[in-house]
Parts: structure tokens; sequence; C-alpha cells
């Protein structure tokens, strides 16, 4: 069996600014390391990527500061599940049915999230639709939350553009192919909390903190804790652990660049079980912003991706698949045309190489507040 590795990537040579950075010798071994890492794991760690410490800590304490507030407080920015913005509690989503299966023991995903994200105002002059573009609930209940959650946001929109860039050049396509797909592009940021009250402990071995699923648009990059829970489906169809390193963000692809890439990228599966170690749940946060693309670019296989009769998938637009995705996860409506990844996590091996399943631990798990 291969070991599973996650590869780390100092993106460094794609932030020197010059007209001529980004040919040089540097710039082209990031590329050759993201392509693999793309084509061999679907998620890597990124280092070098200057988003501000300040950024990151800020980012930190706005989560600690809204995720703190008592449940009535923060049930007060709940939104209609079509606009995929605001306050979502604890088991009210199911990332699962993202791909129309069941989560186990027919219970939601335990954490809870605040979700912002792009605005059709950001964009003027265009015609766009609520559907995808909402406006954003800030928490007033929150003072600090918005300033720190908005600058970390703009810092991690030029990153992905950066990682777009540098995949491009990893797929031998022009400069700026993917401009015309992402210049109104759907971003989010969903920021998630993982802790389980005293009184639940029990249902700790049936609960998953977020159920599998793949992300839905171009890139995410992930904010983690140094705490375990995640984990990705491997080609050898077993679950291993990740966590980030130090200073590094996790990068994962999404549906549209596997759809792209018909599937010479993967879109990789990924879960988080409850936090244990020794014996005890830890709480943990993460914030997922995903790189999206355009409502209305339409995603079909690129060239030089495929041999003619051999595309994966039918064209979707962007917004197509990822309101049925949504759709799936906030109300449990199976989307149709999920089935490939589906299948993956129906064939995926039980058992996962994470020290202690829930069920297994020595002790009963308690939760660390
Ligand atoms: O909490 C994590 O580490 C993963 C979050 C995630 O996969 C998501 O929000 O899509
Ligand atoms: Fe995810």
């Amino acid at each position: 069996m291969t070991e599973f590795h996650v590869p780390t990537i100092d993106i460094g040579p794609y932030l020197v600014s010059g007209a001529t950075a980004r040919t040089s010798p540097d710039c082209a071994e990031v590329a050759r390391r993201i392509d693999q890492a793309c084509r061999e794991v679907g998620f890597m760690q990124v280092t070098g990527h200057r988003v501000a410490d300040s950024a990151i800590e800020g980012l930190a304490a706005a989560l600690d500061e809204f995720f703190s507030l008592p449940l009535e407080r923060k049930a007060a920015y709940r939104r209609d599940a079509g606009d995929n913005r605001g306050y979502a509690p604890p088991k009210s989503e199911s990332l699962s049915m993202s791909l129309g299966v069941p989560p186990a023991g027919m219970m939601n995903d335990f954490y809870e999230a605040f979700t912002v994200g792009a605005e059709a105002g950001w964009y003027p002059g265009l015609d766009l639709p609520r559907s995808s573009y909402a406006p954003n609930t800030w928490p007033d209940a929150a003072p600090g939350f918005r300033a720190a959650v908005e600058e970390y946001f703009s810092e991690v929109t030029y990153i992905s553009r950066v990682l777009l860039t540098a995949m491009a050049d990893a797929l031998g396509l022009d400069p700026g192919y993917f401009d015309a797909m992402t210049d109104h592009s759907i971003d989010a940021l969903k920021m998630n909390h993982y802790a389980l009250p005293e009184g639940e402990i029990e249902l700790a071995g049936e609960l998953m903190g977020m159920g599998a699923h793949t992300d839905f648009g171009i890139l995410t990059v992930l904010w983690a804790d140094q705490v375990p829970g995640l984990q990705v489906l491997g080609s050898d169809r077993r679950w291993h652990d990740v966590q980030p390193a130090d200073g590094a963000l996790l990068i994962n692809l999404g549906d549209a660049m596997a759809r792209w890439t018909n599937d010479r990228w993967m879109s990789t599966l990924h879960r988080v079980n409850p936090p244990i170690v020794d014996g005890r749940i830890l709480r943990r946060r993460s914030a997922a912003f995903f790189f999206d693309g355009n409502h209305d670019a339409v995603i079909e296989a690129l060239p030089g991706c495929y041999e003619p009769g051999q595309e994966l998938y039918p064209p979707i637009t962007v917004a197509e698949n990822i309101s049925a995705k949504v759709a799936g996860l906030k109300t449990g409506r199976a989307p149709a045309g999920a089935d490939r990844e589906a299948a993956r996590v129906l064939a995926a091996t039980a058992p996962s190489s994470a020290p202690a399943a829930p069920s297994a631990a020595p002790a009963r798990p308690r939760v660390e507040r």
C-alpha cells in the first residue's frame, strides 16, 4: 500500500512581483508540484502564502467571539436555507446529503457554522441572482467579528487567485485562462465550530463532526486548529487523518476542478470525526474558504484533459452544481448527478486510521470546553 501523504508546497515564488516572475524556474517547480499533488491526493498544504499571522489570529478570535454566544443569540442569525448565509446551529445540516448519502444513524452533523460570502453589490453593473449572491448577515452581538472576518476573507481571496494562476500553469493553459470564469466569483467562507454539549457524549460514537463530502467549487483554502478530526479519503479507499503543519493552509480541489480536468485532478472526499484525544473530545475550529467561480460559468472538460467521447461529466454551471449540493446538505434533498462521489463514499473501507474511534475510546469521552 502506498503511504498517504499531503504534500507541503511553498508558493512563495508565485508571490514575487515583476513581469517575468511567473515564468521563473521556481514557479515552474511550484506548478509541477501542484500538478503532482492534485493528481495524486487532491489535498496539499501551502506555506509561503503571506497571509498575515494577525489576519489568522483575528479570524480565530472572531470565531471564539461568535461561537461562545448563547445558542438563542446565535439562532437570531439563521437565514433561509436557500441563501447559504448566516448561522447554522448544531445538527441542522448533513454534508453527506450533498452527495445524496444519508448519514449513519440518520443524524445530522454536529458542527455549527457561520457563512459569509460574495454579495451582488460587490460586482457593480452586473445583474446577479440573489440565489448565488445573497447579502450577508453580520452578528451585532459579536462586535469584533465583521472586521476580522472581512480582513481574512480578502487575504484568502487573493491567495486563491494566485493558486488558480499556478494551476493554470500546471495544466499548461494560457495565462488568464480562468479569468472570464472567475471575474464575479461566488466565494464563501464557512466558519465551523465542533463542540459537543456535555449531555450528548453517549451519542458520540454515531455522530459525525461533518459528513463525507467533496467541496463544490474550484478550490478550498482551509484553516483549521491543529486538533485531530479531519480525514481525507485516499486512493486506497481508507480514511487518513490530516492536520495542518505550523503556519500552513490546507488546499483542496472542488467539483469544478475535477470536472474541468475530467478527473485528472481529484475533488477529494473528506469528513470530520469527533476530535478525540486520550478519550476526550476537544473543541475544534475551522474556516473553509470556497473559491467557486462565476455563477454562470459552464464547467466542462478543458482542452487537453480528455479524449473525445471520454468525458466523465455532462456540462453544468457553477450555480447549478452548488445550489443542488447546498439544498442536499440543508434540506436533505439528494442532488442528481453526484453518483460518482457517492459510490466512492459507500466503497470506503469502514476502519479509519484514527488513533481511537469513539466507540473504542478507552475511557468515556468527555467534552473539553
Ligand atoms: O473542519 C474541517 O477541517 C473541514 C471543513 C470542511 O470540509 C468544509 O467546511 O467543507
Ligand atoms: Fe469540505
